[in-house]
């Protein structure tokens, strides 16, 4: 699929820009702070109905603007659908197909589906349990759209049991009050029981189908490393035994929060769930495997001309990537899980539009090259950079300069 129109108004630092795109790579090159990542952010934001910036939509809208619209020509198959949003901060958003509104907005969700690559990917691996687990839902929701659903209904369920928790363990023991609040809790219980078990089916579903990608990719990514060198493990918050469909884990759900009822009367949250969640991160370390991002550690790699070809097993140990990898290491982690989003959803049969926003100059040159052969091929490609000579070779394209509010094609 491919973006082959782009209108904006209000939105970001835009008042309007209007931007016909084609298929292939796209870099929209301009100094700091001019309004490329504005653009690609835009397209984001029709694919998940969030940034990948910012957490709530109020940044979006331009300064002093009421509503802000973000409305783009999507081709798929050949044929063309225009999906519009219109952003209306403090009420609920609006969504149209080819002027044709939605009964809601996140009916748009998963229509445009993007992977975007960014500096702020580095949270996936050094941030908390919380950016991973979005990570793992946000790709949920582009797979399988209905789930979006399921999501909002698990933090719906959190929210009124959490609150439910804070009465009944307020209230003095015994007292009809607590009586009250626990006799409700059972009732939030077996809802937290069936929409988690839904969500963690899914996503221990989900795990098992990244991991082979995860390897590979960063075995492509990181300097000598292995296939086995990076791997991602589903830790729940329970013990699941071999519960893996959904009433099993519903019934796991169930017990376990039952025997922990008195520590979460005591603290007044829900400490069973989904919601407590992570994804573990692990790497090995194969011999000769170095995955560094700096031009000086590849300078020392190029040294050495064992490094990068096969690497036998050192036999070393796992070791969790936070806490314990380097920043090269970190960030072809981080790389690597974009990259597998990207192989899994093409798995699907999709082709995702790439979004590679300020990752090259993060990167050296070697990796650079090897990043942009992996996504080369993809159906679009939008990159953004400061300098035009940081986009590497095989990413030739289209080129828009940006630069005081105005988006131009270069067509030197
Ligand atoms: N809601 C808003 N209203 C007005 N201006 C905004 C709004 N949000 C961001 N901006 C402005 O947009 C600009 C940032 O644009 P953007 O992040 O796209 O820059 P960029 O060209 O990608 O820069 P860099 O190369 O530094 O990443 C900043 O000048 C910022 O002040």
């Amino acid at each position: 699929m491919y973006v082959s129109h782009l209108t904006l108004h209000d939105f970001r630092s835009y008042p309007a820009a209007d931007v016909a795109l084609e298929p292939g790579v796209t870099a929209f090159i301009g100094r700091n702070g001019q309004g490329k990542t504005n653009l690609v952010e835009a397209i984001d934001y029709l694919s998940r109905l969030a940034s990948h910036r910012v957490a709530s939509d109020a940044p979006l809208i331009r300064a002093g603007a009421e509503q802000a619209i973000v409305r783009a020509a999507v081709v798929r198959d050949g044929r063309t659908a225009v999906l519009e949003v219109e952003l209306n901060p403090g009420r609920s958003n609006r969504a149209r197909i080819n002027r044709s509104p939605l009964p809601r907005a996140r009916d748009l969700v998963g229509l445009v589906r993007t992977v975007v690559f960014s500096p702020e990917d580095l949270t996936l691996v050094k941030g908390d349990p919380s950016d991973r687990r979005k990570f793992l839902d946000d790709l949920l929701v582009l797979r399988t759209p209905r789930l979006a659903g399921v999501r909002s209904d698990y933090d719906r369920v959190l929210r009124q049991r959490n609150s439910l928790l804070k009465t009944a363990g307020a209230a003095r023991r015994g007292s009809s009050a607590q009586e009250g609040a626990l006799s409700t809790l059972g009732v939030w219980d077996s809802h937290l029981a069936t929409t988690g078990a839904e969500l963690l089916a899914e996503r221990l579903a989900l795990v098992e189908q990244l991991r082979p990608y995860v390897g590979s990719a960063y075995a492509t990514v990181a300097r000598g490393a292995r296939r086995d060198d990076a791997d991602i493990e589903y830790r729940p918050s329970l013990e699941l035994g071999g519960a893996r469909t959904q009433p099993e884990l519903a019934e796991a759900l169930l017990a376990e929060v039952e025997r922990r009822r008195k520590d979460e009367l005591d603290r007044g949250i829900s400490l069973v769930g989904p919601h407590r969640d992570e994804l573990l991160l692990t790497i090995g370390h194969g011999a000769g495997a170095s995955t560094g991002a700096s031009a000086d550690e590849a300078a020392e790699a190029d040294a050495d001309p064992g490094a990068g070809e096969e690497a036998p097993t050192s036999g070393g140990p796992r070791l969790p990537v936070k806490g314990y990898a380097s920043h090269g290491e970190s960030w072809s982690f981080a790389l690597a899980l974009r990259l597998a989003s990207y192989d899994l959803l093409r798995s699907d049969g999709d082709d995702p539009i790439l979004i590679l926003d300020d990752v090259f100059a993060e990167l050296d040159t070697e990796r650079r090259a090897q990043l942009a052969e992996l996504v080369a091929g993809a159906e679009q490609v939008l990159v953004t950079a400061a300098v035009a000579a940081d986009v590497p070779a095989a990413l030739a394209g289209a080129r828009f300069l940006v630069g005081e509010g105005k988006v131009r094609r270069d067509d030197a």
